[in-house]
């Protein structure tokens, strides 16, 4: 066999299927981190490897190359890009599902539970001074000192062994070349890669099998021999001598932990740029705003965007996470946590993002989620929900005027007559700094997106009474349409590309909002029930419910409890259901639920928001369609379900199997973009 035929056979193959895999993620900045990193593998492989070859590890059987530079075949030079964007994009297909920026907070409970405690207990004021914020610094300290302790240690131990013709002399070279470079990257990121051991060992472990297998070949084929005097003799496999496996095994680990350290950076370059001040508008210095510019653009566009990026990489490298305002960035893995339990549909989608996306919608996410929750607490009497609200929207309102909100009782999560709420403190932190790392005078999000939710809110505590479609409408305009704007804002401000985001937002807000309205009849399709005995709201319109009190004699059963008369008694006889006693009644209900969820469908589907909503997706960046069409998706196969229901199972609340989740991701990740 030829080397040329082993990257023909394996390596090409290899980084081809790995390539389709990851071809939805492989963003600019994906593919400037893989050349980044490339390029300083070939500077830095290059002089060692030829330096072994000349000091007798290996050699390559006469005509088994095509030609040499130096000592080393010019197909050897092109293994070490190889491996590099093999690697890399299996780290990228492996780890791109975790928030970076969450893993510079504060470490989770679980690893320890007096920093938990702190940073639940960490309060406003601690935002202003990071330094008191931030309980994990020492553990941070520790774990980088104990890894560059680690490596230098085995550097030098090597380098006693690391003598020519001597049995160790090839694998204490492989140590004393590799320690240093790990000991750099170790010293940057061991934190944040702590934070991520698993799919760092996984994006470590998966290549290097690999390479294993293909170099276990190639030696058994004869293109390379590695010579019995500078090696232990101990191998692996009957081919595989343990020095080329503790190669592959530390050259892995150099790249997944230069890719590691890139994206702590680009982690803390996102968060410096985009986490304002909780108080109030601080005006950027200008370095942090250099940084916004440094964060956005894709770094492959020109020489400029890549210069920029390069900078920006280079001057936050060494920055240590105790720069960061800890409380911030606690914040923000506490919004992130809430996206990710709080919604049984959006959660995947939302891992589809790219990072800073992910990062400023979640924050949007836990403040719909906490305003709705403020709104729909059963156990609180209605006017202590209403000036709960009313209390939201005179915070934003501060916000967006850049007052001072430093010390309002809702930036620890105090609502009027109510204990703190920790998500709620958290939500509201974030929306603040969110907003506040915009320009003032053209905030990403219109104040109005937000404060629409609350109008919508509010309409939910008193007595909804929805006459027609367009009431409905309307309704959902509110609640669902106002959050597909702002989200659309923020996936249009993440896009970079420089053009105008009035412009392209102009052209798909409309359908951006049809995907909201479309979303949440669906949402009132799935929860009549729930939302008829729970929260004793029927959002179907009148004009439905004296429908069905005409048609109900011929959809019921005979001998079925005949149905109220009025549109009012049937809501109320849905909303005092009680579960069996009347089997008559309930029998009628589940029919009528079974019509309104029909009818709420319907309406979806047949007002061409679903269509508006398909067509949008095509007019959002690219990186962020998938996202989007899959949670699309996630919610009409919820759709799908309620209408295939037979009326008796009118009780329970739809929701997909994990398995079309993955099915809808995979699909709008690779079928539909
Ligand atoms: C990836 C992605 C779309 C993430 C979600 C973004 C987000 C900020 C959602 C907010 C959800 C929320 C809690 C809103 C408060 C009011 C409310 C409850 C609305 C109903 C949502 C249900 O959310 P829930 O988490 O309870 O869902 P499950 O119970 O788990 O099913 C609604 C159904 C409305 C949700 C509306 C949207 C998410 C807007 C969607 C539209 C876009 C993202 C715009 C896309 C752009 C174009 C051009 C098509």
């Amino acid at each position: 066999m030829q080397y040329l035929q082993v990257h023909l056979l394996f390596t090409l193959p290899a980084l081809a299927v790995l390539a389709a895999a990851a071809r939805p993620f492989l963003s600019s900045t994906e593919l400037a981190k893989m050349a980044l990193l490339a390029a300083l593998a070939f500077v830095y492989t290059t002089p060692w490897d030829n330096a072994v070859i000349y000091l007798g590890a290996w050699s390559y059987e006469p005509g088994r190359v095509l030609a040499r530079v130096g000592l080393v075949p010019v197909e050897e030079y092109f293994f070490f890009v190889a491996q590099t964007a093999l690697t890399a994009l299996a780290t990228l297909l492996v780890s791109r599902w975790s928030a970076h920026a969450a893993l510079l907070a504060p470490t989770p409970p679980h690893l320890s539970p007096i920093a938990a405690a702190a940073r639940d207990t960490v309060s406003p004021q601690s935002a202003v001074s990071p330094r008191a914020a931030d309980p994990q610094a020492r553990w941070r300290l520790s774990i980088r000192v104990a890894a560059v302790s680690v490596c230098i240690a085995a550097a030098a131990a090597a380098a006693f062994f690391c003598v020519p013709g001597t049995r160790t002399f090839y694998l204490a070279s492989i140590i004393v070349w590799a320690m240093p470079v790990l000991a750099l990257q170790l010293a940057v990121a061991a934190p944040f890669i702590a934070r991520r051991w698993q799919p760092t060992l996984a994006s470590i472990a998966l290549p290097t099998l690999f390479l294993w297998c293909v170099d276990h070949i190639a030696i058994r084929d004869g293109v390379w021999s590695i010579h019995p005097s500078p090696t232990t003799g101990i191998m692996v496999t009957p081919f595989l001598p343990l020095e080329e496996a503790v190669f592959f095994v530390v050259t892995n680990a150099m790249i997944v932990c230069g890719l590691m350290a890139v994206d702590r950076t680009l982690a803390i370059v996102r968060l410096r740029s985009r986490l304002g001040a909780v108080g109030t508008f601080e005006r950027k210095p200008e370095s942090e705003v250099a940084l916004v510019a440094a964060a956005a653009p894709s770094p492959l566009d020109s020489w400029a965007h890549w210069s920029r990026w390069a900078c920006a990489l280079a001057d936050n490298t060494i920055v240590a996470e105790t720069s960061l305002d800890a409380a911030a960035v606690a914040d923000l893995a506490h919004v992130m946590d809430i996206a990710r339990r709080g919604s049984l549909s959006f959660s995947a989608a939302l891992a589809l993002l790219p990072q800073d996306v992910r990062q400023d919608i979640a924050i949007v996410y836990a403040y719909c989620r906490v305003t709705d929750d403020v709104a729909d607490d059963a156990s609180r009497p209605v006017e202590a929900r209403r000036a709960a609200l009313a209390a939201i929207r005179s915070f934003l309102g501060d916000v967006y005027a850049g007052v001072d909100v430093s010390q309002s009782p809702l930036i620890s999560g105090i609502l009027p007559g109510a204990s703190p709420n920790l998500d709620l403190a958290a939500a509201m932190r974030s929306i603040a700094r969110l907003v506040h790392a915009w320009d003032r005078a053209a905030p990403v999000v219109p104040l109005r997106c937000l404060v629409e939710l609350i109008d919508g809110c509010e309409a939910d505590l008193g007595a909804l009474l929805l006459a027609t479609e367009d009431d409905i409408v309307s309704y959902a305009e509110k609640v669902a349409g106002s959050v597909g704007e702002a989200c659309t804002c923020l996936m249009l401000n993440s896009s970079g590309s420089g053009v105008s985001k009035d412009k392209e937002l102009a052209a798909v807000v409309t359908n951006a909002r049809d995907m909201g309205v479309a979303l949440q009849l669906v949402n009132m399709a799935r929860d009549v029930a729930t939302d008829a005995q729970t929260l004793g709201r029927i959002y179907a319109p009148t004009a439905w419910l004296d429908e069905w009190t005409r048609i109900a004699s011929t959809l019921l059963p005979p001998g079925t409890t005949k149905p109220p008369a009025s549109a009012a008694g049937l809501a109320d006889a849905l909303i005092s259901d009680t579960w069996g006693t009347q089997t008559g009644l309930v029998e009628h209900n589940t029919h009528a639920m079974r019509f309104l969820a029909g009818r709420f469908i319907e309406l979806a589907y047949n007002s061409g928001r679903v269509a508006s909503a398909r067509a949008g997706i095509k007019l959002l960046p690219a990186d962020c369609r998938p996202a989007i069409d899959a949670a699309l998706r996630i919610y009409l196969g919820i759709a799908d379900i309620v209408r295939g229901w037979p009326h008796s199972v009118y009780r329970q609340r739809a929701a997909t199997r994990a398995s079309f989740k993955v099915r809808v991701l995979a699909e709008s990740l690779y079928a539909r973009q």
